[in-house]
């Protein structure tokens, strides 16, 4: 059984269908891309897979337990990680209490027991505090850990925002666009750190990405979405070099074909 399993999804905004029939099988270790042009519905698939919208029908199951109905946070718990588009980071925040506070959900002393200085809260909070760094250390921004997120550059902002993910130790990471406005070098340091994350821990991901580069380093199977609906799918090559994916990219600029 795959880990996730997204079967006869669709979903219309008003009069506007945005996905049309789609189909997913995610296993455990699997790494798979969604490219498409501008509007193919590629981020509308990931919220409706981790409950921003409810699917106008389909199912989708994870790890056995159907998702459709839960909310954002419901799906985080249960092992769904996400990142966005436009990085959602508190600006003043420093880089590990962003990673910490990720972490404080999952920590078991609730509410009061954070305003109680006991033994164990104290316990809970120092193990936080050394495996936050860990993953600090895993995404390569470790030396940043007391700076302000603002005060980072642009590349090593989008890797604290994967560190923050991944804290919550997913089974699945769904990463939007992750590369996006990165330099070559940047770019390259993600598609490592995304690579380390993966082997360590043989993570699913979900990965929307426009560079084809990308998608050739990190998947093993590919889905080019058109107006909502997947055209083609398979080795990154094959998907590449379809006939009907070339026809479907003409007039965009952001491929790089
Ligand atoms: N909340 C919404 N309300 C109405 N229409 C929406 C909404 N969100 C997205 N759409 C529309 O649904 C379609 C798919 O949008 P979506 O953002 O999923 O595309 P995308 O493939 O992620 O595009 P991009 O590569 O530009 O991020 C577009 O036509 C978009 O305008």
């Amino acid at each position: 059984m795959p880990l996730l399993h997204v079967s006869d999804m669709s979903h219309n905004f008003g009069g506007l269908q945005a996905v049309s029939e789609y189909n997913l099988s995610l296993d455990p270790g699997q790494i798979t891309g969604l490219i498409g042009p501008n509007g193919a519905g590629k981020t509308t698939i990931f919220n409706l897979i981790t409950g921003i919208y409810r699917p106008t029908r389909g199912s989708v199951r994870f790890d056995g337990e159907e998702l459709v109905g839960k909310k954002p946070n419901e799906t985080a718990a249960m092992g769904l990680a996400r990142t966005f588009q436009e990085m959602k980071l508190w600006r003043h925040m420093t880089v590990l209490d962003h990673i910490k506070m990720a972490r404080y959900s999952k920590l078991s002393y609730g509410l009061m027991g954070a305003f109680l200085d006991t033994p164990r809260r104290r316990r809970e909070e120092r193990h936080a505090t050394e495996l936050s760094m860990e993953y600090l250390e895993m995404f390569a921004v470790d030396q940043f850990a007391g700076q302000l997120v603002v005060n980072l550059p642009y590349g090593a902002q989008r890797r604290v925002e994967m560190a923050r993910a991944m804290v919550i130790e997913p089974k699945v990471l769904l990463l939007d666009e992750p590369t996006v406005g990165m330099t070559p070098d940047e770019m390259m340091s993600m598609i490592e750190v995304v690579r380390k994350a993966h082997e360590r821990f043989n993570l699913a991901i979900f990965l929307i990405e426009h560079r084809l580069k990308v998608v050739h380093e990190l998947c093993q199977h590919v889905q080019a979405l058109v107006f909502g609906k997947v055209l083609v799918e398979g080795a990154p090559n094959e998907v590449q070099n379809h006939p009907k994916v070339i026809e479907a990219y003409i007039g965009e600029q952001e491929v790089e074909f």
